[in-house]
């Protein structure tokens, strides 16, 4: 029985470049604000809720407030009804300023102009620690990873994991290992299923274990064994589970909510950065031993070389940052993708059949198992905006938008529009594979409007090790359960991450 609750930080390369190459090919659309032919109108001309000192829009959000109580999508909905394509959002009590677009155009506008070193906000509290704590005596230009790092350090680090973690080659390697875990997984849920046929354990903690597993293979190059319940409490793996667990509430608490860290070293700072640097040793202590292993077992082609392989052939240092940003971001992310596909397959018991044909027909080619997993990204993405800091001005819907500007581009919003994707709302992964005649054909809507992955050369570095994970787990799933739901749709709390939150009422009969 865990009682730890991991929250951590998800088609083809074909897709892939097309996006990076489109993007590269059209030249920045930033404007000189003074080229303008008309004369724009300033940040604070933007609609959006109304502000006061200090607190700026908050009280909006509290009890009498016309937000209050709205959250998530639908408020993301009325604030674009409201305000129309741009909404501004003033900063709260400290925190950043933010432009939401809700306007595939201004998107592409944005993103195609930030494309060459876009700059991501993220977590300030593990930029901190790992810029000004940890190498505090150190060059300040010296990479920290993927997830901190911005400009020239986040390109030059970029540049060196893209050939390895970007290359499907590479990524096929792990096919046999990722499916072991989702075999060991289904005897799991087997062995903890009660007489109602739902799991014992809470389920998006469940989920957490097999992405946490999962990633492992690829980070850690080791089998970590979450899902042995007689794992020691001091063992290094379950302690790295709970770390990772501390991990993102500590992030949570620092980085999503007001918090006096920024100017005192608080409590919950101190605490986090001691789990920041217990994460970094234990994942120092399991590469260090995958290289014992690697050593003994040397001498593989480069083909047969795996990620921690190649990433300790760049630079020792490089494969301990990058295996962290991979637990960091690469378990919420996964089981929640996972948790949102069960609940749709789950409502939508025909396409659950047909995606069983498809993967009981063991043909290579799983256009449907594909097709399913856009559409649930486009109905249930982990995230639901992607952001981008302005590196230049911006003439945007006739406002101009300064560099340093924070600007979220609202992607789970355009694609549950009518305009964008016929019958929005419905789970409908034939969009994805129907022709170009098809009215429901997913290229009649405009490229920036679906982006659970984000865009350009920031795009998510694990996409193909997520793809991997949650085709093999689906296929396995369809393949020993049948997978059905009751009740109220689960709740999803928007967060750093869109959570399933429950209620979790999957059931999984046996076929
Ligand atoms: C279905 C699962 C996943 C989703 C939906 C997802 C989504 C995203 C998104 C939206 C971004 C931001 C991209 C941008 O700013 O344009 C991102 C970045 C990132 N993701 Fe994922 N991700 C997933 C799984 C993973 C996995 C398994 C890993 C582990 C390798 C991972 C590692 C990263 C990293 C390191 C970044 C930062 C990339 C950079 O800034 O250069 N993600 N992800």
């Amino acid at each position: 029985m865990y009682s730890t609750k991991i929250r951590i930080l998800n088609s083809e390369l074909g897709v892939l470049q097309k996006q990076i190459l489109r993007s590269a090919a059209v030249s920045s659309t930033s404007i000189k604000v003074e080229d303008a032919t008309v004369p724009l109108k300033s940040l604070k001309d933007i609609p959006g809720p109304p502000s006061l000192p200090i607190i700026g829009p908050l009280h909006n959000f509290l009890p009498g407030g016309m937000f209050y109580n709205v959250k998530g999508i639908e408020l993301n909905k009325k604030m674009n009804e409201m305000y129309g394509p741009i909404v501004r959002l003033d900063s709260m009590l400290g925190m950043n300023l933010i432009v939401a677009l809700y306007d595939a155009e201004s998107t592409a506008q944005v993103f195609r102009g930030e494309n060459w070193m876009p700059v991501r906000p993220g977590f300030p509290s593990l930029e901190y620690y790992r810029k000004n704590y940890k190498h505090r005596n150190e060059e300040s230009s010296k990479p920290t990873g993927l997830i901190t790092d911005h400009l020239e350090p986040w390109k030059e680090f970029r540049s060196a994991m893209n050939p390895v973690l970007m290359q499907p080659k590479t990524i096929r390697l792990y096919t046999n290992a990722i499916d072991q875990v989702a075999q060991d997984m289904i005897s799991r849920m087997k062995s903890t299923r009660d007489e109602n046929n739902m799991l014992r354990g809470q389920f998006d903690i469940e989920m957490n274990l097999w992405a946490l597993e999962s990633i492992a293979v690829v980070a850690l190059g080791t089998r970590l064994n979450c899902f042995d319940p007689n794992l020691a409490e001091d063992s290094p793996a379950r302690r790295l589970i709970h770390r990772v667990n501390d991990f993102f509430n500590y992030a949570e608490a620092l980085d999503y909510k007001p918090s006096l860290w920024k100017y005192i070293s608080t409590p919950t700072l101190k605490k986090a950065i001691e789990t920041y640097e217990d994460l970094e040793n234990l994942t120092k202590y399991f590469i260090q031993k995958a290289m014992e292993e690697l050593k003994k077992n040397g001498g593989k082609s480069n083909d047969e070389k795996g990620v921690l392989e190649k990433l300790l052939e760049i630079n020792e240092e490089f494969a301990y940052i990058m295996a962290a940003d991979m637990l960091f971001a690469g378990v919420d992310t996964t089981a929640t993708t996972m948790m949102g596909t069960l609940y749709l397959l789950a409502k939508n018991p025909d396409k659950q059949q047909k995606l069983r044909e498809e993967v009981m027909s063991k043909s290579d080619k799983k256009p449907y198992m594909r097709a399913c997993i856009k559409e649930s990204m486009r109905l249930m993405p982990v995230i639901s905006g992607n952001f981008r800091k302005t590196t230049k001005d911006y003439n945007i819907l006739g406002y101009h938008i300064p560099k340093g500007t924070y600007v979220v581009s609202m992607h789970h919003n355009m694609s549950l529009n009518e305009e964008n994707f016929p019958r929005a709302t419905e789970f409908i992964p034939e969009r994805w594979i129907v022709d170009k005649d098809d009215p429901l054909y997913h290229g009649n809507a405009h490229p920036f409007v679906y982006a659970p992955f984000g865009f350009g050369v920031r795009m998510c570095i694990g996409r193909r090790i997520a793809e991997l994970e949650v085709e093999s787990f689906l296929a396995r799933i369809v393949e020993n359960f049948k997978v059905e739901w009751f009740g109220p749709p689960p709740k999803v709390v928007q967060a750093a991450l869109n959570y399933v939150r429950g209620p979790f009422n999957y059931v999984f009969k046996d076929l």
